[in-house]
């Protein structure tokens, strides 16, 4: 006998009547993980006929009964792909057949273009959609996050994506750079200042945090923050309660924190360079962005997305060649989407016609240039890629060019060549 609470189909009433008592979009599976049944919220909301079609999600046979954990997938919405929570529950009629309903509820309340739209998260491997739902979840709660990720993995996106999800999403979202944040800076700018606070201030100010009321303040790059401004940050972030420089009212401001930073956090704890304290007062949840060689499946996809926010933004029309995008899925991208973004604009500045070829495509480390502009060493590959021999053709055999495109020796072709 399972535990799950039974939903029960009323004889005589059609499945799809039955499925239209839930007032969610939701559609009914059969053991066989056919869809059945739609109702009315979810042909409204998805516009898409989807009796007949399998479905990747159906239970395995034993696990009938418990309901399902939710999870997160991305779903044909209207002609576009949107990502969509599943909440399901097992469902019976009164001769006792089995159904699955599933709950497909939309996670971008008013979806419009979601890939092309700026601050739209790209990507459907399973360690991105993991991370996605995380994102998801934490946005519900009221706990403050730190997103953890090396430069360019989209912490700031995953800021804008938790206010956006967030009870707060009608309130500010508003950035404050910890890496440029002086302790004058800090100090009016994050808690404003009342008139003639210092020399030549004529004004009052209304500091970042209390702007932010209501709303979510986004740390950037808090590992950046001096310990003299860890310390005020902390004594605000512990009560809410801050004074404007120059002022003597004691205000309150009710703001949601979330932080991000590239760097290792309890290093720098263990070096005495951040303090514990608030290190806990910033982590209640830790979310980690990964890395874009972690998620290779997701590059092909974010590249057409990237290709399209280029187009629209420069007025073109670029298109990648097959070989192309081969060859921009073989590399690491250690600077991760945003180097991406920078290979992708380069390689269409270097092309006369609309289509992208390899040898418009030039790796190298962008978010490392040096203050001079040259360019740090290339990263290497740390592995030999399965499709080396395929990618060498579109080189035409040059192990010289190919080697250069991939920031790896010749030698180490050669070597690959050997071992293969
Ligand atoms: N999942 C994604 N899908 C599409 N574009 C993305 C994604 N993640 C990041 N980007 C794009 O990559 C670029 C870098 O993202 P973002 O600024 O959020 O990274 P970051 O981790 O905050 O970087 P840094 O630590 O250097 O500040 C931006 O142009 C952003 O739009």
């Amino acid at each position: 006998m399972d535990q799950h609470p039974r939903v029960l189909i009323p004889t005589g009433l059609s499945l799809d009547c039955a499925v239209d008592l839930l007032p969610k979009p939701t559609i009914l599976i059969d053991e066989d993980g056919y869809i059945v049944a739609a109702n009315r919220a979810y042909r409204d909301y998805y516009g898409v006929d989807p009796i007949g079609k399998q479905t990747r999600l159906h239970p395995g046979k034993n696990s009938w009964g418990h309901a399902q954990e939710e999870c997160l997938v991305r779903y044909p919405c209207r002609g576009r792909v949107e990502y969509v929570q599943i909440r399901c529950h097992a469902l019976y009629d009164l001769q006792g057949k089995r159904y699955w309903a599933e709950e497909c509820l939309p996670i971008y309340p008013n979806p419009q273009g979601l890939n092309v739209r700026p601050n739209a998260m790209v990507g459907s491997s399973p360690v991105f959609m993991d991370c996605l739902h995380q994102i998801f979840k934490a946005a519900r709660t009221h706990a403050p996050v730190l997103l953890r990720g090396e430069s360019g993995t989209g912490k700031e996106l995953a800021a804008h994506a938790l206010h956006q999800f967030s009870e707060r999403s009608a309130g500010p979202l508003l950035t404050v750079d910890c890496s440029t944040m002086t302790e004058h800076l800090f100090e009016s700018e994050f808690m404003g200042h009342e008139r003639g606070a210092f020399t030549g201030c004529i004004d009052r100010k209304i500091g970042l945090y209390e702007h932010a009321h209501q709303g979510t303040l986004f740390l950037d790059e808090i590992g950046e923050l001096p310990l003299t401004m860890q310390a005020k940050l902390l004594r605000v972030l512990e009560t809410g309660l801050f004074r404007r420089l120059g002022g003597t009212a004691q205000l309150h401001a009710d703001v949601r924190i979330v932080a991000a930073t590239n760097r290792d956090l309890q290093q720098m704890i263990r070096e005495k360079r951040f303090r514990e304290d608030l290190y806990y007062r910033l982590a209640a949840i830790e979310i980690d962005l990964p890395a874009l060689r972690e998620r290779v499946e997701d590059i092909p996809e974010i590249v057409q997305v990237l290709l399209e926010r280029i187009n629209r933004e420069w007025g073109g029309h670029w298109q990648l060649s097959e070989e192309a995008t081969h060859l921009l899925c073989t590399y690491k991208y250690p600077g991760n989407i945003r180097e991406l973004r920078n290979i992708l604009q380069k390689a269409m500045a270097l092309c006369d016609g609309d289509t992208l070829l390899p040898r418009h495509i030039h790796f190298f480390h962008a978010a490392g240039q040096n203050q001079s502009g040259t360019a740090m060493e290339r990263p290497s590959l740390r592995g030999r890629p399965d499709n080396f021999r395929e990618l060498l053709t579109i080189f035409e055999g040059s192990r010289r060019q190919f080697a250069k495109h991939i920031g790896v020796s010749e030698r180490t072709v050669y070597r690959w060549l050997q071992e293969a």
